[in-house]
This record gives structure tokens, sequence and C-alpha cells, in this order.
């Protein structure tokens, strides 16, 4: 369970880019945060696994508060899947980048080499695994970002952005693999039709602020409010 409790953030450069936040996310359940280009939604998810601390008011994962001191307990309970998957992947061979977690958290070699095998084969990745991360191709590389962070088993999985660079036979894989996570999600997204598909609630961000929350049924299928928030309707209630 997560719970975001008034908390604010501002950039060094003086951005306020959070204000006065609060949002709680059950265990086991599934939310969109949705908004505008510089709503503020990466700057909140960067703050779920401890990449940014709050400023004022509080964070806690599956009760733990998000202080530095804890940064590392909690790096092991919320994977991040960052929005750039550069930022994620740093060694000279993918296959490397997929076990660096289980490794460095010292687990038994011969179950994460099986499980890596297993996890780089349902991305379609397992023949790339020797190749720099850096050459693989945007698509690729944001499968291997959300493989890694897989490898953890993070019991709250957050992902910004996890459907762009992806054909369409790639998004409906992952949205088959998302909806069969036992883990409790944060997902953003501007493709509204992903968030229907993965997400039980959903939060629209504007400016800063939570401007709506709600079930995702609801939200999602009011024009005015997404429209006032600028956002369309998903393209299949478009219709
Ligand atoms: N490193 C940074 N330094 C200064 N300001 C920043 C930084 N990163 C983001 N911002 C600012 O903070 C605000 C929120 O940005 P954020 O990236 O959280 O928005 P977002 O909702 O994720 O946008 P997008 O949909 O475009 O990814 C914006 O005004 C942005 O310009």
């Amino acid at each position: 369970m997560i719970t975001i409790e008034q908390v604010s953030f501002s950039y060094p450069d003086g951005t306020r880019a959070l204000h006065d936040v609060s949002l709680t996310v059950l265990a086991g359940e599934s939310t969109g945060i949705v908004g505008a280009n510089g709503a503020g939604k990466s700057t909140l998810v960067n703050h779920l696994n401890g990449w940014y601390l709050p400023q004022t008011g509080k964070i806690t994962i599956n009760g733990v508060e998000l202080l530095k001191k804890n940064r590392e307990i909690i790096r092991k309970q919320a994977g991040l899947v960052f929005q750039n998957p550069d930022d994620q992947l740093f060694m000279s061979r993918l296959y490397d980048d997929i076990i660096f977690g289980p490794d460095n958290l010292g687990m038994n070699k011969q179950k994460t080499a099986e499980e890596a095998e297993r996890i780089l084969r349902d991305f379609d990745l397992w023949e790339l695994r020797d190749k720099p991360p850096s050459r693989l191709s945007q698509g690729q590389k944001r499968f291997a970002a959300f493989a890694a962070v897989l490898m953890m088993h993070p019991s709250v999985l957050v992902m910004d952005e996890p459907t762009s660079d992806l054909d369409p036979r790639n998004r409906k894989r992952l949205i088959s693999l998302v909806n069969a996570l036992p883990a409790t999600r944060v997902t953003v997204s501007h493709d509204l039709d992903f968030i229907r598909d993965t997400c039980s609630e959903v939060c629209i961000m504007s400016e800063g602020r939570i401007a709506a929350k709600g079930a995702a049924k609801e939200i999602l299928r009011d024009r005015g409010l997404l429209e006032a928030n600028g956002l369309e309707l998903p393209l299949r209630l478009q219709e």
C-alpha cells in the first residue's frame, strides 16, 4: 500500500512541480496517473522508489516512511520503470543489466540465471542478451528496463510511460503481462486506452495538483473533465 500525504516538491531552479499532493493506492490496486505535459506526473512517481525524497509531506510504502535512511528498504519493495530507459540501463551488456539487481542482493546465481532467461525470452530479448543496451531499439530498451525491474519481484511496480515506442503487438503483450502481475501498480501514461485496460483507479494531475481521482471506468468516460485537463477520451470511447 502506498500513502502520499500533502507532498510538495520544487526543483533546484525553483520550478514548483508538486503542490500538496495526497493519494492512497491500496495493496493490489492499480492506479493510473494522467495529465497534460508538465503536470507533475513523473515528478510524483519518481518519489515512489526514493529517487526523489519529499521536501514537505510524507510518503509511505507498505508502512515504511520514505526517508533517506529507508531508501534501500523501499527500493527492494518498489520497482520504478523510468520514462527514459537510458536512465536505467547502464551496463555494457544487456544480460548484465538484467541480473544486476539480484546479483547485488546476493541472490542465488543459478536461480537468477534461470529467471533471467525466462524473462528475456518473455520479452523476445534472449537473442540480444550480449548486446550493449545502447545499441537496442527504443522498444527493446523499454522492454529491457521493464525486465530488469521485474527480476526484483517488486511488490509495488511503478511505470512511467510504459507503452512509448512499443508496436501494437508488444503493447498488447505488455497489457497481458502487466495485468498478470500480483504487484500494486502505479502507471503514468498518455495512452488512456492502456490505462483503461490495466488500471482500476485513475488520478488526473494538473499543474502539480490532483485535479480528480476515482474509478477508471467513470473518470475515463467523463469527456468534460478530461478536456478541462488537457486530455481526450480514450480512442475506443471516441467512436
Ligand atoms: N530536472 C528538472 N529541473 C527543473 N524543472 C523540472 C525538472 N524536471 C521537470 N521539471 C518541471 O517540473 C514540472 C513537472 O514536470 P514532470 O516531468 O513531472 O511533468 P509530467 O507530467 O511528467 O510531464 P510529461 O507528460 O511531459 O512527461 C514541469 O514544469 C517541468 O518543466
